[in-house]
């Protein structure tokens, strides 16, 4: 009886020590969740974070739309459709598929730069946030024949960046010069599935850089130019054509994508080529980047610098507003400028 007494009551003591020992666990787990809630919220405040209540990521699609009007030249289309694809994109809590926006036109039409400027409308940290990956083709997929290797790669990249954070922005750069095959590797991603291993893509962007489709856009304008309809009236349904005739698709990267046969691009954005004005505001641009007052004479000889299409009425830049900056360099070096820096 005795024994029995004794064995009872250790059973007694060592319940007793369990349900402390259990209350104490809760009570720890309890104190540990809110010191790691209070530390990762400190941690979100000096270090970048993808949590929706700080202010790491928050687009500000007005403050897109006045720097693209600030900043961008001669793209009236572009200001029309990427801030309203973005803003219905926001909008929308629970969106059926990742954004997928497609940009085509000549060289140093601003292809780079708009990309630029959304990704600093969207987070704070622009283009050196750690949720903005940006591939150049020539760079990172050089070799044809590594494609399959790449494909992975890539998949593992975008799978394990958007399970960190959903609002990933991934921006692809010559996307034309992608070997062959190898953009497929991104269809999961943007189509229209709930999630994929858990990971839900839909609230990413992708953003599709390349030149094709540029001589036909231009093509198109100077068409348009000899019918006297005035640029900034060419409308998305003047070009509408070209998106039909597959035109923006044709040669490499999209080029017989699942991307084009699955209509999984949601804007083509044609990038018009620029005009000699635009030139000039772009020389504007960078005297007042170096902090030089711009003048009608340095303003002209950057303008008749730059080469232009076609032969006859030398209407398009063929190198857009890209080597405005080095012409302009090159121009302040000559002599006759050395007061302005105080070299004479
Ligand atoms: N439409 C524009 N308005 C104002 N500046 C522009 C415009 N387009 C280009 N620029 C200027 O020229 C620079 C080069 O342009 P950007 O790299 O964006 O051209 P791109 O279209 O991406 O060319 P590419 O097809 O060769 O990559 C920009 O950083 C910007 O300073």
């Amino acid at each position: 009886e005795k024994r029995m007494a004794r064995k009872s009551e250790s059973v007694v003591v060592s319940l007793a020590g369990n349900i402390d020992n259990h209350q104490g666990a809760t009570a720890f787990g309890v104190v540990g969740a809110a010191l790691y809630a209070s530390f990762d919220k400190l941690r979100c405040t000096f270090y970048e974070c993808c949590k929706p209540q700080t202010d790491w990521i928050k687009p500000n699609i007005s403050a897109l739309r006045h720097v693209l009007d600030k900043n961008l030249h001669g793209q009236h289309l572009v200001k029309e459709v990427v801030p309203k694809a973005l803003k219905s994109h926001f909008m929308n809590h629970e969106p059926t598929k990742a954004l997928v926006m497609s940009f085509h036109g000549w060289t140093g039409g601003g292809k780079n730069y708009v990309s630029k400027f959304i990704a600093e409308s969207i987070y704070k940290l622009g283009m050196k946030s750690k949720y903005v990956h940006m591939f150049v083709s020539t760079v990172h997929f050089p070799h044809e024949d590594k494609s399959d290797i790449y494909k992975l790669h890539l998949q593992d990249w975008i799978r394990g960046n958007v399970s960190k954070c959903e609002r990933s922005l991934f921006i692809f750069d010559e996307i034309d010069k992608m070997p062959l095959g190898m953009i497929n590797g991104i269809k999961p991603f943007i189509d229209y599935h709930e999630s994929i291993d858990r990971i839900d893509f839909r609230k990413s962007i992708f953003l599709f850089l390349s030149n094709t489709g540029g001589p036909n856009i231009t093509q198109e304008m100077l068409n348009l130019w000899y019918l006297k309809k005035k640029r900034e009236e060419v409308s998305m349904n003047d070009l509408e054509n070209l998106i039909q005739l597959g035109a923006f698709n044709e040669q490499g990267g999209l080029h017989k994508s699942e991307l084009i046969k699955h209509s999984l691009v949601d804007h083509y954005v044609p990038f018009l080529p620029l005009e000699r004005t635009h030139i000039k505001l772009c020389v504007k641009d960078e005297l007042h980047r170096r902090g030089i007052a711009p003048t009608d004479d340095i303003i002209s000889k950057v303008a008749e610098d730059m080469s232009y299409y076609p032969a006859n009425i030398k209407l398009f830049s063929k190198t857009g507003c890209k080597r405005v900056a080095q012409k302009v360099g090159y121009i302040l070096a000559n002599e006759e400028y050395d007061s302005i820096f105080g070299l004479d």
